[in-house]
């Protein structure tokens, strides 16, 4: 296995690889080599006899470079070292760029086209260019996979796609993002924003540059990537409607508090008849009743309409290193099995 993006995600998954090797050898008879990392500051290292994820995992948090580990190659970029290496599957938890979607896009593109599965943690890609690398995948006979882009670890997709197969999804709205779940959760209990941003930094839950959490855009890339794989309808990032929680100020939260609601970022996509499809991003003061109101801190939640099953909701966390690299480990089990 090949892992590019070395930060609170990459790490998640090294842990959990590190953790859970055992388990894994035991349970799914599956002995997963970690032959190559890259993040952006020290390139692409490799060992073909697999890397110490122990002594990676120690690098990063004395903030030491992973170059300082025992290697055989190195190359200055990922993508360099993704055109160099042949892993079974290739891991991308770089940036999510929403303009763009580089460097992931070039990343996932390449390994594809390589012949690697590879499963991924960053929106950008998807929420882009769903359709394209999915096609470049089919085309090679390899996966791509990407339950952690929606709702971390918890399972999403899967419940969508497998879970709720033969049955035509027509809605998915919930709370999409942890960063602000947990912001507004703590607002609900007096607390400063500015604290709480922090907080959520130091989580390991919002982005690199958060105001893609608080402005909306996070939501808005996982609506995209929603839209794109549940009812094939790409969107652009002006397509979707969107309002942050910049603008939610400690009174409104409390004036909230007591009239008996709780305000929350709703994303929503949904499905017409005439096959239209339209989503949006916005803070919504929710009635106690509604079960959304009750799902706080970094927790998230979807509720899918579907014509069999009327509604069916997932709720568990939205973010965090360990959350997602559970995601990502969800998927590279699911290549093992296939
Ligand atoms: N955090 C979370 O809870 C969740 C995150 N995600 C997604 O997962 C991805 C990773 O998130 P997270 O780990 O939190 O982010 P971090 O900012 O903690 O880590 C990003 C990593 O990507 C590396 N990187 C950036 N550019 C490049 C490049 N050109 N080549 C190689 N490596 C590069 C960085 O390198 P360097 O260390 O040198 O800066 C860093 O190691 C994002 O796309 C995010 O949206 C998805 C679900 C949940
Ligand atoms: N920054 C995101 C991370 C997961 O996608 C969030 O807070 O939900």
């Amino acid at each position: 296995m090949s892992l590019v993006g070395f930060g609170a995600v990459g790490q998640g998954l090294a842990r959990l690889l590190l953790t859970q090797r055992e388990r894994l050898q035991r349970e799914y008879d599956l002995d997963i080599r970690l032959v190559s990392v890259a993040n952006s500051r020290h390139g692409c290292i490799f060992a073909e006899e697999g890397l110490d994820i122990a002594e990676l995992l120690a690098l990063a948090s004395q903030q030491k470079a992973l170059t300082e580990a025992a290697h055989t190659q190195r190359w200055d970029s990922a993508l360099e070292g993704i055109r160099a290496i042949k892993a079974d599957v290739m891991v991308e938890a770089t940036l999510t760029n929403l303009r763009d979607a580089e460097p992931g896009l070039c990343h996932i593109r390449t390994a594809l086209e390589r012949g690697m599965h590879v499963v991924t943690a960053n929106k950008g890609p998807i929420a882009l260019a769903a359709r394209e690398l999915l096609q470049i995948a089919r085309t090679q006979g390899v996966q791509l996979r990407m339950e952690a882009t929606v709702m971390a670890g918890t399972p999403v997709l899967s419940t969508a796609f497998e879970g709720m197969a033969g049955t035509r999804i027509t809605a998915a709205r919930g709370i999409f993002n942890g960063t602000t779940n947990y912001i507004l959760s703590a607002m609900a209990e007096g607390r400063e924003y500015a604290e709480v941003l922090a907080d959520a930094q130091a989580l390991g839950y919002a982005e690199a540059d958060p105001t893609a959490d608080v402005e909306g855009y996070d939501a808005l890339a996982k609506a995209m990537i929603l839209s794109a794989l549940l009812f094939e309808q790409p969107l652009t990032v002006e397509q979707v409607t969107r309002t942050g929680i910049t603008g939610v100020s400690r009174e409104q939260v409390a004036q909230a508090s007591e009239e008996g609601k709780r305000i929350k970022l709703i994303a929503s996509v949904r499905r017409h008849e005439s096959g239209k499809v339209e989503a949006s991003v916005e803070p919504v003061a929710l009635p106690l009743s509604d079960a959304l109101a009750h799902v706080n801190g970094a927790m998230n939640a979807i509720t899918f309409e579907s014509e069999a099953l009327a509604k069916v909701t997932v709720i568990g966390p939205g973010a965090g290193g360990i959350e997602t690299g559970q995601g990502l480990l969800t998927d590279i089990l699911a290549i093992a099995r296939s």
